[in-house]
């Protein structure tokens, strides 16, 4: 099974609640797979992948959970069979004293096989219960082991972001519920097929008047777990939307625009509508499963009764005595209640197994999408980095963000890529780093193509500082540190390099600060102070090749100045890819590059791009005219 391309519609269409549709309500077709035959189909490849995963998880406490209710059921069958005994010396002739002392020996071997039946239970139990916790942890480790190694592009496509979330909702704990109703199922099952191979026994015609009887209730809890199935998938991504919604209205970085905004009514009407929708299916479903439940119950009943009836002709008729019919009832009465159990965790297998099995879809969703791991390892540094006729476009957009880019770094230069927003010059920075794969063209490293070095080590070589940096809710170390090992001297240099040295003397506990209003000692920066400490990341990493997007865009006059400084003294044994608005510190560049609608339209040095009178010289005039203009106001 596999994820298929959804139709993109942003029109709003009707569903079958007679809702209009936005873009986050619309169908997914994959809603045939949740048929009962494909199902039942699917079950074993899930309840296999299931037990792997325990067996993974623990060995000890799969065996045992599975092995002691197989061997709990044989004592089932051993208990039903020893109480025909009971009720033979009971029904024969004679004084009672004499029958109730004949009975004694099958009494104590059926009290005996209970109490080794719950024992043994009760083992398994546990077993189930340590099982829980690790195969939970190891389900959602595996799906962030993925997470975190997928392209980059993964993250732009709203396919692969409603199956994780799925895969985080519901497969990940449904996981465990697989596990579970799996050793449930096998209990059931061993039940029943003890007290089947016990009515067998005591005459062939019993043993199909048990499954008779469980049948309507079977088929009524599976239809109505598809129901609610069904209904999860159909509003995943209304659930995303109700999410993101509920993190606007309730987390620290918005709040202070819901504010000033007074967005509050707008985010709550949003939500109110998205909640509605949901509710109104969610009502839908428990009108559905009530009429199902009820005509499961109506149809246990009577068959129910009808073998009560039968059992009652077989007495009548003389086919089967008294105390196999009194043996009969409590086995159909065991067979019922293992039965009923079986079912109850088949359905409950069924539900889990829906969701187990998105979670196993979004995997391998995620396991196609990580890079290939290459054994050539990126080169120490380079002479030279020559980008070749890039062209990329982002998943899902009309247009491409960069066309036919050609581009030459040399080693210890500072190249600027200049341009109007939305030009690619960011898009350009991640295909150079590495974060993204051109869909055609390359970039070389001297004679390496990058596309053909191993990804993790090429990004261990290139700095990269984000426009969008993260404002990492760590200590001050640890968002300078970025999980590398700290040596004292260098996170100095790194901090004096960005100017976050001052931040940091200002921190009550320096380096130590935590971060993160949001928890007791937590700290708060500025727009400036945490990109100062962004910058002092980018200079700790140490790389050759350096990326720096926006460095300065909140940075006061003289912060920023200081840093360009240091920028121009780092490139001299490093690269530095700069990308800035402010022109006046971009004239220093070695080379400049200047995007238009992602091509390159100009290049050269300052002096000769103002020359040549195109985009860039007209830019830098508009900023320099901007300061000429007010002439009175200037110092001297
Ligand atoms: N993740 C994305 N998915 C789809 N389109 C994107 C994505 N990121 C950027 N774009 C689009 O690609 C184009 C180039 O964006 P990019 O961020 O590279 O521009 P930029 O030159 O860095 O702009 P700015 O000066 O505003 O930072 C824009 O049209 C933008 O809308």
């Amino acid at each position: 099974m596999r994820f298929r391309r959804r139709n993109r519609t942003t029109a709003p269409a009707a569903d079958q609640s007679g809702l209009a549709l936005r873009y986050w309500e619309i169908h997914d077709d994959r809603f045939r797979s949740a048929g009962l035959v494909t199902m039942a189909r699917r079950l074993p490849t899930l309840t296999g992948a299931a037990l792997r995963l325990a067996w993974q998880a623990d060995r000890l406490d799969t065996l045992a959970a599975l092995g002691l209710n197989l061997i709990a059921g044989v004592f089932t069958a051993f208990g039903l069979l020893a109480t025909t005994g009971v009720l033979q010396s009971l029904f024969a002739g004679g004084p009672s004293a004499a029958r109730v002392r004949a009975a004694l020996p099958a009494l104590i071997l059926v009290a005996a096989a209970t109490a080794v039946r719950a024992g043994l239970l009760a083992a398994a139990g546990w077993a189930q219960l340590r099982l829980k916790p690790r195969v939970e942890r190891l389900a959602e480790t595996r799906l962030f082991r993925l997470t975190t190694r997928v392209e980059l592009s993964a993250f732009d496509d709203d396919e692969f972001h409603n199956a994780m979330q799925r895969a985080r909702d519901s497969g990940v704990p449904d996981s465990v519920t697989v596990v579970e109703m799996t050793v449930n199922v096998l209990t059931g099952a061993v039940g029943v097929v003890a007290a089947a191979a016990t009515l067998g026994v005591l005459h062939p015609v019993l043993m199909p008047l048990l499954l008779i009887t469980a049948l309507p209730d079977g088929w009524a809890a599976l239809r109505a777990a598809r129901m609610r199935y069904l209904a999860f998938r159909r509003m995943s991504r209304a659930r995303r939307r109700k999410y993101m919604l509920s993190d606007l209205m309730a987390e620290r970085p918005p709040a202070a625009e819901v504010r000033a905004f007074g967005l509050r009514s707008f985010l709550l009407g949003e939500y109110d509508r998205i909640a509605d929708a949901e509710q109104r299916v969610e009502l839908d479903v428990a009108r559905q499963q009530t009429a199902t439940r009820v005509a499961g119950d109506l149809l246990t009943g009577t068959t129910t009764g009808l073998v009560y009836a039968a059992l009652g002709g077989l007495l009548a008729a003389g086919i089967i005595p008294l105390a196999v019919t009194g043996t009969a009832v409590l086995a159909i009465r065991a067979g019922q209640s293992s039965l009923a159990a079986l079912m109850q965790a088949l359905n409950k297998l069924y539900e889990a197994g829906l969701y187990f099995g998105d979670y196993l879809d979004f995997c391998a969703m995620a396991r196609e999408r990580v890079p290939a791991r290459r054994a050539p390892t990126a080169p120490e540094s380079f002479g030279r980095i020559t980008a070749e006729r890039l062209s990329f476009t982002y998943p899902g957009a009309g247009t491409p963000a960069l066309c036919d880019v050609d581009l030459t770094i040399r080693r210890g230069q500072v190249i600027a890529l200049v341009g109007e927003n939305g030009s690619g010059k960011t898009t350009l920075a991640k295909l150079l780093a590495g974060l993204y794969a051109p869909d055609s063209g390359t970039v070389r490293w001297d004679d390496t193509d990058i596309s053909a070095i191993d990804g993790d080590t090429l990004r261990e070589r290139i700095a990269v500082i984000a426009q969008d940096h993260t404002r990492w809710p760590l200590t001050v170390r640890d968002n300078i540190l970025m999980g590398r090992a700290p040596e004292e001297d260098r996170l100095a240099d790194a901090t004096r390099a960005a100017g976050a040295d001052q931040v940091v003397a200002r921190l009550p506990q320096g380096y130590d600060t935590l971060l993160d209003r949001r928890f007791e000692g937590g700290h708060e920066l500025s727009g400036g102070q945490w990109q100062r400490i962004a910058t002092a990341r980018g200079f700790y990493r140490d790389a050759p090749l350096m990326i720096f997007d926006e460095p300065t865009s909140a940075l006061d006059a003289r912060a920023e100045h200081a840093l360009f400084e240091r920028i121009r003294d780092h490139a001299q044994d490093r690269t530095v890819v700069l990308i800035t608005h402010r022109l006046a510190s971009v004239r220093y560049a070695d080379h400049i590059y200047v995007l238009d609608a992602g091509r390159v339209t100009e290049h050269g040095t300052h002096a000769e791009l103002i020359r040549e009178e195109g985009l860039y010289a007209q830019l830098y005039e508009l900023q320099a005219a901007a300061y000429r203009a007010a002439p009175d106001l200037q110092p001297g």
